[in-house]
């Protein structure tokens, strides 16, 4: 959805971009009805300038000397949700050649079909460009107030209903005032049962989310919206599948103060398609899936233009993109409770997390840059 001219031609042409693999286990498997999550196996990215390094274009070995602006990307792909480890991995090698050729645009244009790899290459561009500019990425991606913190829900996997319980109390002991409950994997009375044991444990002051991952029937989805109505869910997000967008825009006849929010379904349509149908009244926008803070910011601002919410959620990424998605949450005016306290779900991450959470909001962090530091060990 953006040309690779928008590359800033200021960035120079004498770019080296450097690859590596990383694995990161979940602390515990992530049940969604989408399939379970055990662990984000992908690829860490630096940009730097060439001219910079020791012995001006010396290559990979060389190293960066440490007062030479770096730009940090990640790309972590999802089955399901962006191109595969292999692709991923052969499109940033392509792009790798070709920034050190052709500059930054044509490293851009190589990864412009796989989504992962795009959200590596254009995420350390634009961290190394805002560090360039000592500006924090948020506001290089177009805010122009300063940006304290972002509301963040907490997500909580499939569990029985006392585990979820458990769970959703425990968050919010955390802070969190918005828990995002994966439903689906049982049938309509069991996850009703589980919404209901959460609502229990934690009373009306907290919001309440549900994310099918397209499970459901129209059937099914009308049958559990009346239950979450009177439960006082606030987002169902992707009960029906992807392809499913009248069903989804009759949904919103039948959801009373349910909000139904698209997933899946806005990258098997698009912003155009979405709205024209009515299918939803919030759109999830993950930088990973949708090929960078970049895109996913431009698609924030078209979307809200026809009236629908933009929401922000990482797919359990790394340190590096988990906080680029901190950054643009902040970037999007009036954003809704985000997707980002998904760094306990690790057991082990990149580097050290420059975001602290305080009452279930990300503090943004206002060093330069993406402000990730000590990913790329000697
Ligand atoms: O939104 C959140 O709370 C966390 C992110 C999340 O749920 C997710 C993570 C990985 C893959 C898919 C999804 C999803 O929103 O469907
Ligand atoms: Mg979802």
């Amino acid at each position: 959805m953006t040309s690779s001219e928008d590359a800033d031609p200021g960035l120079g042409d004498d770019l080296a971009l450097e690859i590596r693999s990383f694995s990161l286990s979940l602390a515990a498997t992530l049940e969604t009805a989408g399939g379970p999550i055990e662990s984000r196996d992908g690829f860490l990215v630096r940009v730097y300038d060439r001219a910079a390094t020791d012995g001006g274009g010396g290559d990979s070995e060389s190293g960066v000397p440490a007062d030479a602006a770096v730009g940090y990307g990640e790309a972590t792909p999802l089955a399901g949700w962006t191109e595969s480890h292999d692709d991923c991995e052969a499109a940033l090698e392509r792009a790798r050649t070709a920034i050190r050729n052709d500059g930054p645009a044509a490293a851009l244009a190589e990864v412009e079909e796989q989504v992962a790899a795009r959200h590596a290459v254009s995420l350390a561009l634009s961290d190394l460009q805002a560090s360039r500019a000592a500006t924090p990425l948020y506001r290089h991606l177009g805010q122009e107030s300063m940006i304290g913190r972002v509301r963040a829900n907490a997500t909580i996997g499939d569990a029985d209903p006392a585990e979820t319980a458990r769970l959703t109390r425990e968050a919010v002991e955390r802070g969190f005032d918005c828990c995002k409950l994966k439903v689906g994997l049982r049938d309509i009375e069991g996850d009703v049962e589980r919404v209901r044991s959460a609502r229990e444990a934690v009373g009306d002051g907290v919001e309440l989310r549900v994310d099918a991952n397209e499970a459901w029937t129209y059937e099914e989805a009308e049958r559990a919206l009346e239950a979450f109505d009177d439960l006082e869910v606030s987002i169902l997000e992707q009960p029906l599948p992807a392809g499913a967008l009248e069903g989804h825009a009759a949904l919103r006849d039948v959801s009373g103060d349910v909000a139904v929010a698209l997933d899946e379904g806005l990258l098997e349509h698009g912003v155009d398609r979405i709205c024209e149908t009515g299918a939803a009244d919030v759109v999830v926008l993950k930088p990973m899936a949708l090929g960078g803070v970049d895109v996913a910011r431009e698609v924030a601002a078209w979307v809200s233009e026809f009236g629908l919410t933009p929401l922000v959620t990482t797919t359990i990424d790394g340190v590096v993109a988990r906080t680029g998605a901190v950054h643009l949450a902040a970037a999007i005016p009036d954003v809704p409770a985000c997707g980002l306290a998904t760094a306990d779900l690790l057991s082990e991450d990149l580097g050290r997390d420059p975001v602290v959470f305080e009452k279930g909001a990300a503090l943004v962090p206002q060093a330069k840059g993406i402000g990730v530091e000590g990913v790329w060990p000697a």
